[in-house]
């Protein structure tokens, strides 16, 4: 999706910017930064495009069939050698010809210093953590999407639902312990990231930012400032995109990066997605193989892919790429077994629903009361939406959706453990990490319809301006009022309903009366 602009001097073409994305975004509009029109100015010398800053071949080179790539290498499966051989071709053209990986590594990093920023969701450390991290959850318009009349009702809203769900929740971080694992998780992954990345002669810090809880994405970019980083890797730490997670962890940042002097000037890209990725799905498929083997029959286990669900308007209505990229990421692995020998059926189904709205199905729990009266004897549940253990793999799966299973006629249950720092994992994501950074304060290649091993890759804004063509927001899930018993309507006479709710709770508790006193029901919120 390169286009040229024909502007020639000494032979060196200038590369024009990516036009679009796939069919379902939004065309891409022209960025308003105007820097960030300089940073983004590739140079194309002997019909490959080489980037102006870092001397490095960005764009159709990365594309395996690109007809525009003249050096017939593609893309091998060792990255970091092509990208060596890609700059020797080029770097030839400039006279500069590189010779050993310590050569490579120093253009890579120069001078500059290099920080990573893994994004996370964050989960409560303590049980009185529980309601105000939910209050932070509601409180993000890209979990709880309100018409922008009722903007204003987002937070009361918040904290009427936190309080409502708090102790359902709280049992749930009883049973696993007193609280989420999350953070001690995403450290050790930052660390064993830091050290597989130090291995491949990159020195880099590795930052942990959570959307909802600490280590705060604000407490992170303020750290990276203070250690004086000059080109960052953005990286959430979700395999798939959706604009309620990888997503409303940008649109943060895009806000922070907006506002702060220092980070407008800093170079960084982002990887927004990266299911796609050899070392990846690999780790995955070896999880599995080794799961399967616990089991007397393993030919005859159901593979049954777990995923985290969406409400459905943020796929159908916002645009949202989750439910294509978790289908290809099933895809994927279902090949990679079939390459190891592994023939078993699978099924995706889509699992913790919150509130009144649908969501993605097949739920999770309809398709396993389903499976057991189809007759299937055994199944391997495999959480495929994230990459560490936590409230929805400990509790929900491995408690509720096994005793369901069980239940319902299926007699061998088995769990394939998420990835947490799987070696595989996370070597596959350092190299991530170092495909990036030729990109970082680059122009990013259009990624969204790259196939593997394609690294994904934009800026904060680029990334954001491919969900909304008008810089505003991202687009809500339900863009028009309809009347009558239209989805839409249904969806909006749920949320009126729960906002008279809210008003007349609101009203209950300034003025002393109404029906809550009457039932007694009050006391609980107190
Ligand atoms: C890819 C993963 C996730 C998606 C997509 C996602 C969307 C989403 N989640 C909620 C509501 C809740 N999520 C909660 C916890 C939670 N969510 C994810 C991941 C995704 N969420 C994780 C990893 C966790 C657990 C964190 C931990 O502490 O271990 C919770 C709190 C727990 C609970 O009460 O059940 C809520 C609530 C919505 C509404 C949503 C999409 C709009
Ligand atoms: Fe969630």
């Amino acid at each position: 999706m390169w286009s040229s602009s024909q502007a020639s001097t000494r032979g060196v073409i200038e590369v024009g910017r990516v036009e679009a994305g796939p069919s379902h975004f939004p065309k891409r509009p022209a960025p308003r930064n105007s820097s960030r029109v300089n940073l983004s100015r590739t140079y194309a010398i002997k019909s490959c495009s080489v980037s102006s800053r870092t001397g490095l071949c960005l764009g159709q080179c990365y594309h395996k069939k690109s007809s525009a790539c003249k050096c017939k290498l593609g893309w091998s499966s060792q990255p970091l050698s092509s990208l060596r051989h890609h700059l020797r071709v080029h770097s030839s053209a400039s006279e500069a010809v590189l010779t050993s990986q310590s050569d490579f590594t120093k253009l890579l990093v120069g001078n500059e210093k290099i920080g990573v920023l893994l994004l996370n969701l964050g989960g409560p450390e303590t049980l009185d953590d529980v309601q105000p991290f939910l209050f932070n959850l509601f409180a993000d318009p890209d979990i709880i999407r309100l018409p922008r009349l009722f903007r204003f009702l987002q937070k009361p809203l918040a904290q009427f639902i936190s309080v409502v769900r708090a102790p359902k929740s709280k049992e749930g971080y009883a049973s696993i312990g007193g609280g989420s694992p999350l953070r001690q998780i995403t450290d050790a992954q930052a660390e064993a990231l830091r050290k597989a990345l130090c291995d491949k002669d990159i020195p880099a810090k590795v930052y942990v930012g959570m959307r909802y809880w600490h280590p705060f994405t604000e407490e992170a970019i303020e750290q990276i400032k203070r250690d004086g980083i000059t080109k960052l890797v953005v990286l959430p730490l979700y395999p798939q995109f959706s604009i309620s997670t990888s997503g409303s962890s940008l649109r943060l940042l895009e806000g922070i990066f907006r506002e702060d002097e220092y980070l407008v000037n800093m170079q960084h890209t982002v990887i927004p997605s990266w299911y796609q990725r050899e070392g990846y799905i690999k780790a995955m498929a070896t999880l599995i193989e080794k799961e399967l083997r616990t089991f007397s029959e393993p030919q005859k286990v159901m593979i049954f892919f777990s995923a985290h669900g969406v409400p459905l308007a943020y796929v159908e209505e916002a645009g949202d790429p989750y439910k294509a990229e978790m289908e290809e990421c099933v895809d994927l692995i279902m090949e990679e077994l079939e390459k190891r020998g592994i023939t078993n059926s699978c099924t995706l189904a889509y699992q913790s629903r919150v509130g009144p709205v649908e969501w993605l199905r097949p739920y999770t729990d309809e398709t396993i009361i389903e499976l057991g009266q189809k007759g299937v004897k055994s199944l391997l549940a495999v959480p495929i939406s994230f990459v560490s253990e936590h409230i929805e793999t400990l509790e929900e799966i491995d408690v509720e959706y096994k005793e369901l299973a069980l239940e319902s006629g299926i007699k061998h249950w088995g769990r394939v453990p998420a990835l947490g720092c799987e070696p595989t994992f996370i070597t596959d994501l350092a190299d991530a990490v170092i495909e990036s950074l030729p990109y970082v304060g680059a122009m990013a290649v259009s990624n969204l319809e790259a196939r593997q091993p394609l690294v994904p890759l934009g800026s904060v804004e680029e990334l954001l301006a491919a969900y909304d063509s008008k810089r505003d927001e991202l687009p809500p899930p339900v863009t028009v009022w309809e009347w009558g018993w239209t989805k839409s309507a249904e969806t909006w006479n749920g949320r009126a309903a729960m906002l008279a709710v809210l008003a007349l709770l609101v009203l209950e508790v300034t003025t002393g009366e109404g029906f809550l006193h009457q039932w007694g029901i009050l006391p609980l919120f107190h």
